[in-house]
């Protein structure tokens, strides 16, 4: 197997293509906002949620019907012509690279709103060789239509093998921004015996134990607590590790029942308490929730910045509310602390609520 030289990750993949990033840079991405853009009254309402999410990524894979791929793509590059994104970031999902549209998306999306998009989501993605297919066409195409900055890649996790190879695709490219779960298209690859898009199962449990009666005999009829389980929690804790060891960030996905906003917030908080740094927003409810979780609350912040106080140079240990602190818990006190200061940039709100907290001795 022959292998790239360090150096030549920081090479462009065509000539006149622009220089690969060293770092992908942390821009706040709490919620990224699906729409289609081939449903006018979806589409209508885009320009309008500028700066109320962080990213807004126009959709043209499932959940477009067949006959509109045309029309969802040029409406995209409508939107994008037509708009002023602002803080915003626009991200677009292509075609599957097995599907009869996949080429066109990319040689129409990259020539006319190129210098827009910021990242592109692949889905299906199965191991490194789909990444560097998609790495060399966008050099090609980036190279030709003269875009300045690297148009960076996000790959979803939604086959078996792809989490299997999680690993090398995200080190495939210095393009990798991220990765996501797909939970209805992995668990359909799986054969695991679920219909939900994402979210948790009532049958996925633990039960407690059955009491015993005075001769030790189990009452397994009892009334026993029951746990449910996170169907995801495997997969997510193999994408946090596979993304922090290549410097790239991870996501949940979809949260397919939007009436339920409390299993959704749920979920997604769980996923910001392994490490995702965002999720998807399917429905403009779902917006809020994530900006919500994915935003360090009050309390944290407070006790992050004690801690931070009370730690001084970094180093020893102190007791607080009857706790040991030492430079480990400071250091992740100092990762809820930089997020905070992040969001603050872009969000007005959260830098008077984070500004407000008053640091007790
Ligand atoms: C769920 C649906 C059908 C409910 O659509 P609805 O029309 O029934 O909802 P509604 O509550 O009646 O809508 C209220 C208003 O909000 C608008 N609206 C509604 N949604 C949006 C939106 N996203 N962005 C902007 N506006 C939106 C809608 O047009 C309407 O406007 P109106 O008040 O003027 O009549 C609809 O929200 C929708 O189509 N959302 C996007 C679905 C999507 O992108 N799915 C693909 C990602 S998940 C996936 O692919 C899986 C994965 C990862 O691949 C794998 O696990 O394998
Ligand atoms: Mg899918």
């Amino acid at each position: 197997m022959s292998h790239k030289s360090a150096k030549d990750f920081f090479r462009p993949l065509a000539v006149g293509a622009p220089l690969p990033l060293r770092e992908i840079p942390a821009r706040p991405s709490r919620a990224i906002h699906f729409f289609d853009p081939s449903n006018e009254k979806m589409a209508a309402k885009i320009p309008g949620m500028i700066g109320t999410v962080d990213v807004l990524l126009g959709n043209l894979e499932d959940a477009v019907k067949a006959d509109n791929k045309v029309a969802a793509r040029e409406g995209l590059v409508k939107i994008a012509q037509a708009t002023d994104f602002g803080p915003t970031q626009l991200w677009t999902r292509i075609n599957a690279l097995d599907s009869p549209w996949v080429l066109d998306d990319l040689t129409t999306l990259v020539p006319a709103i190129g210098e827009k998009l910021d990242v592109i989501m692949v889905p299906k993605v199965q191991g490194a060789e789909d990444i560097h297919y998609v790495d060399r066409l966008l050099a090609q195409l980036e190279a030709k239509a003269g875009i300045t900055k690297p148009i960076l890649i996000h790959a979803i996790l939604e086959t078996a093998r792809g989490v299997a190879n999680v690993e090398e695709i995200c080190g495939a490219s210095p393009r990798m921004q991220g990765l996501s779960l797909g939970p209805a298209d992995l668990a359909a690859d799986r054969k695991m015996k679920t219909t939900r898009v994402g979210g948790g199962h009532p049958g996925y449990l633990v039960r407690q134990d059955p009491p015993r009666d005075a001769e030790g005999n189990s009452q397994i009829d009892a009334q026993r607590a029951i746990f449910q389980q996170d169907l995801w929690h495997y997969t997510i804790a193999k994408m946090v590790d596979a993304c922090a060891t290549h410097g790239i960030y991870p996501y949940y996905g979809p949260f397919g029942d939007i009436a339920d906003v409390v299993a959704c917030e749920d979920q997604f908080r769980n996923a910001f308490l392994l490490g995702c740094v965002g999720t998807w927003s399917l429905h403009p409810k779902q917006i809020a929730i994530a900006n919500r979780v994915f935003s360090p609350s009050v309390e944290d912040i407070a006790h992050a910045r004690r801690v931070v106080a009370a730690m001084g140079d970094g180093t020893g240990a102190v007791m607080i509310d009857g706790k040991m602190e030492d430079d480990a818990s400071l250091k992740q006190c100092l990762v809820l602390v930089a997020l905070a200061e992040q969001l603050a940039e872009i969000d007005p709100e959260l830098k008077k609520t984070y500004d407000a907290i008053e640091v007790t001795a």
